[in-house]
């Protein structure tokens, strides 16, 4: 199968040191890979990697790179014959911990030469693709304050999100899908095509990334008296008890607000209007998933 590494050098660990890189190469010679490795240089550069991928005949293109990289590659695989492989090794790995495709030193590489193919629904906000989540609010400013830090990890995300948790203000918005419409005040709303942010963070327990629909969460007020038990319900799939949250499924929706501002998809941000529509493409991306029985094992 021929095969092309998109090697990120800046996201997650790789940034910290190279070793995945020198890991991929050993691990296409090992096996004698009719495979290579690209290094991103830039943002969206990934995206370009891959479509030059696919041009140039790849079957599996494998982003070496946290939610980030995987979005900037699978973006330009959607609707082709080529398989996403992902090395998960950012700071969440949304995606990544939903499929259970284990990290680089825990069978990823595996994975690769013995995986499954799974199709994959992939969302887009005002055109804007993305296969783990997306979201306004709180979230959206989180993503772009992370995404600005030079430390990354679990506890740099801790560090924002209470830095900013009791300063952020609410904010008006409408949600409508069919004929249901509900405006409120919302301090998040995720739409989630996986069940997790990243790190085991839980927006959306039992979602599905095939079933053709999306996961709006949204989480009315967060406070000084409330954060603590909405976050230990975050990290044990419980959020649809708290009654501070709200939950709708379904193919599409139309997000308004009162005026234009970020969005995050995969926590990547992106400046948008005030009105953002969000669809599903479903089963439109092809991923390489661990193989069933040796998941199950
Ligand atoms: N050579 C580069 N220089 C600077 N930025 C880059 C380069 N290559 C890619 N990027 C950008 O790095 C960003 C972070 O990548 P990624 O999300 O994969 O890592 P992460 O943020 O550490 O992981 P996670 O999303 O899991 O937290 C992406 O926005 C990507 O566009």
């Amino acid at each position: 199968m021929k095969t092309r590494f998109i090697y990120n050098p800046k996201s997650g660990h790789n940034a910290k040191s190279p070793h995945l890189l020198e890991r991929a190469r050993l691990f296409i010679a090992q096996h004698k890979l009719d495979a290579d490795v690209v290094l991103t240089e830039r943002t969206r550069h990934a995206t370009e990697l891959a479509r030059r991928a696919v041009d140039d005949g790849c079957e599996l293109i494998v982003a070496i790179g946290g939610d980030g990289t995987m979005n900037e590659v699978a973006a330009a695989l959607i609707d082709s014959p080529a398989a996403l492989g992902l090395i998960p090794c950012g700071s969440g790995n949304g995606l990544g911990r939903h499929l259970g495709i284990p990290g680089p030193g825990k069978g990823a590489f595996r994975n690769l030469l013995n995986g499954d193919i799974r199709t994959i629904d992939t969302g887009l906000a005002n055109g804007i693709p993305f296969f783990n989540a997306m979201g306004v609010g709180f979230d959206a400013e989180i993503s772009h304050r992370f995404n600005r830090l030079t430390h990354r990890g679990l506890p740099a995300y801790v560090h924002t999100t209470f830095g900013t948790l009791f300063r952020f203000r609410p904010q008006k918005y409408t949600i409508r899908s069919g004929d249901m419409s509900i405006t409120t005040s919302a301090f998040i709303i995720s739409v989630a095509n996986s069940d997790q942010y990243g790190n085991d963070c839980f927006i959306a327990p039992g979602a599905s990334v095939d079933d053709g629909r999306l996961n709006i969460t949204v989480m009315k007020s967060i406070h000084l008296f409330n954060a603590l038990p909405i976050a230990l319900r975050l990290f044990t799939k419980r959020i649809d008890g708290s009654a501070s949250v709200q939950r709708l499924l379904g193919p599409s929706f139309s997000i308004e607000r009162p005026v234009p501002g970020l969005l995050h998809t995969d926590g990547e941000t992106h400046e948008t209007a005030a009105l953002i529509e969000v669809t599903v493409r479903p089963r439109s991306l092809r991923i390489m998933v661990p193989h069933r029985e040796a998941a199950a094992a």
